[in-house]
């Protein structure tokens, strides 16, 4: 692994007024690793990761440094902004609701292009129906015209996935990509999210509370429970020897697992 890390995060804390919802949170990632948030619901994955991004809800603060592209931000008791050097990290959301449902997704994938500095317009049209391509969407010049609503729910995600992309990031966090979606499209939407990070070579940490999405896409896992780190490690490592009993829960929830460690 080389030296310098592409994001560096040490000691956050990301708090309300009455509770600190993420209670230090430290971690490296180097370009085109992958690296996977795993824990139960309201374990602080989703705080921690969008403190990250510069997109904290109203009333949550942050403390504690992120340093991005070399650029170091200390925070005590911020929102963290998007800096210029953090224009390099986008988010894929889950699809429930992160599309806009009255607007075609051409529309949506220009403005996204139109914020990335794309200024043609037919440049910016070129670009989406090659995003759409790169994101294995079929008939993509058809698709530009269509609604959220006209298209199926892995459609949906890998939309988001290509507005994600619309930015050249060199950082997706991707949160819950997969959860809203039926077993099978899952699996098809796991096995894109593989092939965009190989392609493009972007970093990706993947958020997920199924250790099962997590073992498919990432070589390294971050345990999380009641806002801390309890366990990290390797994928093989975690998912073969555990040692939070935490860990051991979250990995019996998933009956194939060994087989999918086994298989890398
Ligand atoms: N906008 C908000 N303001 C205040 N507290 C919040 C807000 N959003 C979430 N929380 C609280 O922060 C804590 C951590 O939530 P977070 O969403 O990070 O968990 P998570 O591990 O991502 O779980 P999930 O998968 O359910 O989102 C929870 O206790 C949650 O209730």
């Amino acid at each position: 692994m080389n030296a310098t890390p592409m994001l560096s995060v040490r000691d956050l804390v990301v708090s309300t007024h009455k509770q600190d919802l993420v209670k230090g949170f430290s971690l490296d990632i180097h370009k085109g690793q992958r690296i996977g948030v795993v824990g139960e619901s309201g374990a602080g994955k989703t705080m921690a990761s969008m403190a990250i991004a510069g997109l904290l809800p109203p009333g949550v603060t942050a403390r504690g440094s992120i340093t991005f592209g070399g650029e170091e931000e200390r925070f005590e008791d911020a929102r963290p902004g998007v800096s210029p050097a953090r224009r390099g990290v986008a988010v894929v959301f889950q699809d429930t609701g992160a599309l806009n449902p009255l607007m075609r997704v051409g529309r949506q994938l220009d403005e996204a292009l139109r914020l990335a500095g794309v200024k043609d317009a037919r440049e910016r049209r070129r670009a989406a129906v090659s995003l759409l391509e790169r994101v294995r969407i079929d008939r993509p010049e058809q698709r530009l015209r269509a609604y959220p609503h006209e298209l199926s729910g892995g459609q949906r995600q890998r939309v988001l996935i290509a507005l994600a992309l619309a930015c050249r990031p060199t950082l997706l966090l991707a949160d819950e990509p997969t959860s809203a979606l039926d077993v099978s499209v899952q699996v098809e939407v796991v096995s894109l999210l593989n092939e965009v990070a190989d392609a493009e070579g972007v970093a990706m940490i993947v958020i997920s509370h199924d250790m099962g999405v997590i073992a498919r896409l990432c070589e390294e896992v971050v345990v999380m429970y009641d806002g801390e780190i309890v366990e990290r490690g390797t994928t093989g490592q975690i998912v073969n020897a555990p040692e939070h009993p935490y860990t051991s829960k979250l990995i019996a929830a998933v009956p194939k697992l060994a087989t999918v460690a086994g298989d890398e």
